[in-house]
């Protein structure tokens, strides 16, 4: 067995509330994401969880999740590094449009496909392949090594960079990935084993 790798989405954005399309835009969190937030490190400081280090993205809904989680754990000051390759998914055309007014306007089935499907990007956007393309790289390098040395990893980043990383990490098909949805502030813990498999992984959800 090897090191401890901590995955959570941030907590409800602003723009999550309002059902507006994210991406690279930079809304803070709501009342109820910094509450979702607090209750992630909640939940990981009852399982006495450690960090050695911590990774976020370069948007700030991501990096006040990662700090309400480290206060949580008693680790204010633990390094932290932020990382655009963490960002969410960029929307490009679509971000900043209402989810709703996109499906009346482009219909279901193209608005689900551009949100879920591995390689069709929304207009000007990525689509999941693309985020992988950036994310998976970055973990492999920068990220990755730190747990097989046998350490506690907190990545504190986004849905789509996320599902992107759990895609690459759990063997997912394209398929598979579809079906893959993070609830905002639910820690997700993957032990891996020394050849970087994944030995197990435990959703704690509220
Ligand atoms: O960027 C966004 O709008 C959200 O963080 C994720 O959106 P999705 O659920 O539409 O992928």
């Amino acid at each position: 067995m090897s090191g401890t790798l901590v995955l959570v989405r941030h907590g409800q954005s602003e723009w999550n509330l309002k059902n507006l399309f994210t991406g690279w835009r930079d809304p803070s969190l709501t009342e109820l994401g910094h509450s979702e937030a607090k209750a992630a490190g909640a939940r990981l400081a009852a399982r006495e969880l450690k960090f050695d280090i911590a990774y976020t993205s370069t948007l700030s809904r991501a990096q006040l999740t990662c700090q309400h989680i480290l206060d949580a754990v008693g680790q204010s000051d633990l390094d932290t590094v932020r990382d655009e390759a963490l960002n969410e998914r960029d929307y490009g055309e679509l971000s900043g449009l209402n989810k709703d007014d996109a499906r009346a306007k482009w219909g279901e089935d193209q608005v689900h496909v551009w949100r879920r499907s591995y390689d069709v990007p929304p207009p000007g956007g990525e689509s999941l392949r693309d985020t992988g393309a950036r994310v998976w790289p970055y973990y492999m390098h920068t990220i990755q090594p730190h747990v097989l040395r046998g350490e506690t990893v907190l990545v504190a980043a986004h849905g789509n960079s996320l599902r992107s990383l759990i895609m690459a990490l759990e063997g997912l098909s394209r398929e598979e990935v579809i079906n893959v949805e993070l609830a905002t502030g639910v820690p997700i813990i993957y032990r891996l084993n020394a050849d970087s498999t994944v030995a197990s992984k435990e959703v704690l959800a509220g």
